[in-house]
């Protein structure tokens, strides 16, 4: 290998305006809580475990752009294996001190790190500026679509200042040259356990799965009794001003299911609620609402007045026993609201957003969601062959998904 030359490398404007959001979509919908404190992360076996193999889809062409320019400046062509791929944001409280990335036994194959920003500093959140220890550039503005690239080594000593508000997104990637810890391999193998089922045309989307309550739960220590804390999935559909109604069936009485854990009823259908107005439409689960409702927002829509007075109605008042149990698992989920509140809330966009929100739209919305998850399924669907093959994740055929 050629001994590179400079030790660190700065891209301006190296993702896409689109990408950044795609991404922010998908952290925004199915992260959990994470490794540090204040800290979300998506992994991209947590998206294959969770029944969203195609979320992984969007993350593969950077994924494969940052290999190749990290190979190119740091002088090792062909040589590099993507150790890790994350998601990650930061919300208020969260920083890191003086450390390299390879700090610790188990990172000792660490060789490389590129950190993508994926939203701005100052417009999206407050601190959370990252520092280099020695040499220059020494402190790093995050800006959506700059990436930073660095060794792992002591030569890249490095810090991040606490968040102070807001959520600091960021698309992380570690590099290695050891082969036995190629993270393609250990996706790959949990690919190949996705059943033909769920990927044949006939069947329906992926509809996402949720997995086990506590990995949504913050804080992560301390209060798994789910006494404090709130869960991030309600916290960020409650910062958007959006409720959930449990889905009864008219046979039962709401009072046979006040035995179960009322967290569980976020791993079953629900509806969704905003004021006192309940959205027909009937969802498998949490995550699934949650993705529709991102999606949504990434997509921004707008109505167009005419439009509304043809569409049949697609919301009923709740009724007061309805009201009751959107409460219940209000108050379950979120047991300190100011702090879901202080993470996840955007004051300047809840404002436009809460002054543009229309069921229209938003039904539009859900069938795009639906046509969007078909697509990546079926870029899933002809690529897992020679993923498989080559025990190597690239993306080498593309039915129609463009950026
Ligand atoms: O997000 C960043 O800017 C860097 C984070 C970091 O240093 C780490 O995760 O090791
Ligand atoms: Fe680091």
């Amino acid at each position: 290998m050629a001994e590179c030359r400079k030790p660190r490398l700065i891209l301006e404007k190296f993702v896409s305006e689109e990408e950044c959001k795609e991404l922010e979509f998908i952290h925004k919908s199915n992260c959990t809580v994470g490794y540090r404190p204040n800290v979300f992360s998506t992994t991209l076996s947590h998206l294959i475990a969770t029944n969203c193999p195609h979320l992984i889809i969007p993350i593969i062409p950077l994924r494969e752009k940052l290999r190749e320019k990290v190979e190119e400046h740091f002088g090792c062509e062909f040589e590099l294996f993507i150790e890790f791929t994350a998601l990650i944001s930061w919300c208020k409280g969260a920083s890191i001190g003086w450390h390299s990335d390879d700090n610790r036994d188990y990172l000792k194959q660490r060789d490389f790190a590129a950190v993508c920003y994926l939203n701005s500093y100052d417009a999206d959140f407050k601190g959370g500026l990252f520092h280099f220890q020695d040499g220059e550039p020494s402190t790093l503005v995050p800006i959506a679509g700059d990436v930073a690239l660095y060794t792992a080594d002591e030569k890249n000593v490095h810090s991040v200042d606490e968040v102070t508000e807001g959520e600091r997104i960021t698309l992380t990637l570690w590099f290695t040259r050891n082969k036995c810890h190629d993270e393609d391999t250990s996706l790959i193998s949990l690919l190949s356990q996705i059943s033909s089922d769920s990927l044949s045309p006939m069947f329906d989307p992926f509809t996402p799965f949720p997995a086990s309550p506590n990995m949504y739960w913050f804080p992560p220590n301390g209060s798994l009794d789910f006494q404090a804390g709130f869960d991030i999935r309600y916290a960020r559909l409650h910062v958007l001003g959006f409720n959930l109604c449990p889905f009864f069936d008219k046979s039962c009485s709401g009072d046979s299911e006040f035995g179960m854990n009322f967290l569980d009823h976020l791993m079953r259908a629900l509806k969704l609620v905003r004021g006192d107005e309940l959205f027909e439409a009937e969802f498998s689960n949490v995550m699934h609402i949650l993705q529709v409702v991102q999606f949504f927002y990434w997509k921004t829509y707008r109505s167009v007045v005419n439009d509304v007075r043809g569409k049949p109605s697609i919301v009923v008042p709740l009724s007061d026993a309805q009201q009751k149990t959107v409460d219940d698992l209000k108050h379950t989920c979120l047991k300190d609201r100011g702090l879901a509140e202080t993470f996840f809330s955007n004051a300047k966009l809840a404002k436009s957003l809460q002054d543009s929100f229309d069921w229209v739209s938003f039904t539009d919305a859900v069938d795009d969601w639906g046509a969007y998850t078909l697509q990546l399924k079926k870029d899933l669907v002809i690529n897992l062959p020679f993923w498989r093959l080559n025990q190597s994740i690239i993306l080498c055929h593309q039915d129609s998904y463009l950026h």
